[in-house]
């Protein structure tokens, strides 16, 4: 239920504090405070067994009075309508920051892939795209990736898309295949963002990436590129969280610090080979690390209460969408532990979006280099603008992108005489 899901609870709260510090009325939360259209369907998949089973499934579109409507796809069975209508709000604010000519939204199918062949995900995959069709498209809502969708799973949508439509619309998806209009760049690019701000963050101090000590948790997607840009920049990442063949948490801890193909390696052997002299800690060793950097790179909650009482990293960079809690929150601030928000940290996945939803109406195609030096200046100018009025208000970071994503939907709303 909406009044008990506490991410929405949060992001509410995070609006309406931001339009008070702007002096904003009441009205832009009202429009914001829940999304413009929530779809929720059921599709009924057939197994390769022959058996038929219905997927409860979503889309939320929150806002587009910047854009479109834009932001990935799950395939996860934590899936609820509050979970999408929730990441669908944070996107709205995300491409806000990034300076982006798109709006909000985000969609979720309820399923574990891990218990699906490749034939019943691209099934579930079209029926997903048959059933919202009317709803996307590269004029209205385009879809990108998350937890538990890839780059082949966005190629199969636009491909149905397309069939649906008869004629060409690649950017339905973003994410896709490089062989079927998918941008360079963007598998890697939401990691490589959060190690982007993270050294952003740490030039403003005087400092730099190197040899700064980390604690990471997921290593999927976002994790394991963030991981492989911070060690390129010489920073250690000498603890890890993640699930284990059971799906279970585990924590595994390397003093001198893992390198990358360690920490592949561990995962491709589901955590059970820990030849790279790695061992396994507890929760409490885990999170009472005395790192500079913690990581979150998985889901939404990661840090409760408990957790943000015993956490001892000087900064806490989320690269998963939503994993502090409002209280949380709260606790770290009073611990002056500071954290770079969600929505500016991991912005740079939608960016690099935005960019391969322009290749594909331009059919005009970027090299890589091109796609990252863009990416970086994004990221860069984002960072500064949030900068700027985190100064000027004396707020968290997080409180000052609020600020800064509001300000430009306000005046997209003022434009359009909505407020
Ligand atoms: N993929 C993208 O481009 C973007 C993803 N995000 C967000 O980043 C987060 C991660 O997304 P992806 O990396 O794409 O997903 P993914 O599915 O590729 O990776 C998630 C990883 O987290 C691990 N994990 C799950 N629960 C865990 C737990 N309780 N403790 C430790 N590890 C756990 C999984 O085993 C997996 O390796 C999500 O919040 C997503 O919404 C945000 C922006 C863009
Ligand atoms: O690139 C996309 O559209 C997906 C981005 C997304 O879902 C996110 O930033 O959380």
């Amino acid at each position: 239920m909406e009044e008990n899901y506490g991410p929405l609870l949060s992001v509410r709260k995070e609006i309406d504090n931001a339009r008070k510090k702007l002096g904003l009325n009441n009205d832009i939360y009202e429009i914001l405070k829940n999304p413009m259209r929530i779809i929720e369907v059921n599709l009924p998949v057939k197994l390769d067994d022959g058996s038929v089973k219905v997927f409860k499934a979503f889309r939320s579109q929150h806002s587009n009075a910047l854009g479109i409507f834009k932001g990935g796809v799950r395939f996860s069975p934590l899936v609820t309508r509050e979970e999408v209508m929730t990441l669908s709000m944070w996107m709205t604010f995300k491409t806000a920051i990034a300076g982006i000519v798109f709006g909000g939204g985000k969609g979720g199918v309820n399923l574990d892939p891990k218990k699906y062949s490749s034939s019943e995900l691209e099934r579930i995959a079209r029926a997903y795209i048959d059933a919202i069709s009317a709803y996307v498209g590269e004029e209205k809502d385009s879809i990108g990736p998350d937890v538990g969708t890839n780059e082949e799973i966005m190629g199969i949508m636009a491909d149905e898309y397309e069939k649906l439509e008869n004629r060409k619309a690649p950017g339905v998806t973003t994410g896709k295949p490089i062989a079927f209009g998918g941008s360079k760049g963007r598998s890697e690019s939401t990691g490589l963002g959060v190690a982007t701000i993270l050294e952003a963050y740490f030039l403003n101090c005087g400092e730099s990436l190197a040899g700064k000590t980390i604690s990471l948790e997921g290593f999927g997607n976002v994790g394991s590129f963030f991981a492989k840009n911070v060690l390129e920049k010489n920073s250690k990442i000498i603890a890890i969280k993640e699930l284990d063949y059971k799906s279970e948490p585990i924590y595994l801890y390397k003093e001198d610090g893992f390198s990358f193909d360690e920490l592949v390696s561990l995962k491709e052997s589901s955590y059970k080979n820990l030849t790279c002299g790695a061992k396994f800690i507890s929760r409490e060793d885990f999170l009472s690390l005395d790192v500079d950097v913690f990581a979150p790179c998985a889901l939404e909650n990661s840090i409760d209460e408990d957790e943000a009482k015993i956490l001892n990293a000087k900064l806490v960079i989320e690269g998963a969408n939503g994993p502090t809690t409002s209280r949380a929150d709260e606790i770290l601030k009073e611990k002056n532990v500071n954290v770079i928000p969600d929505i500016l940290a991991n912005s740079g996945g939608v960016i690099v979006s935005y960019f391969e939803w322009v290749q594909n109406r331009t059919s005009l195609y970027w090299t890589r280099d091109e796609v990252i030096e863009r990416l970086i200046n994004c990221l860069k100018s984002s960072f500064e603008n949030v900068l700027e009025i985190k100064n000027s208000y004396n707020s968290t970071l997080r409180e000052a992108s609020y600020m800064f994503a509001l300000k430009r939907i306000n005046s997209a709303l003022r434009a359009k005489r909505l407020i």
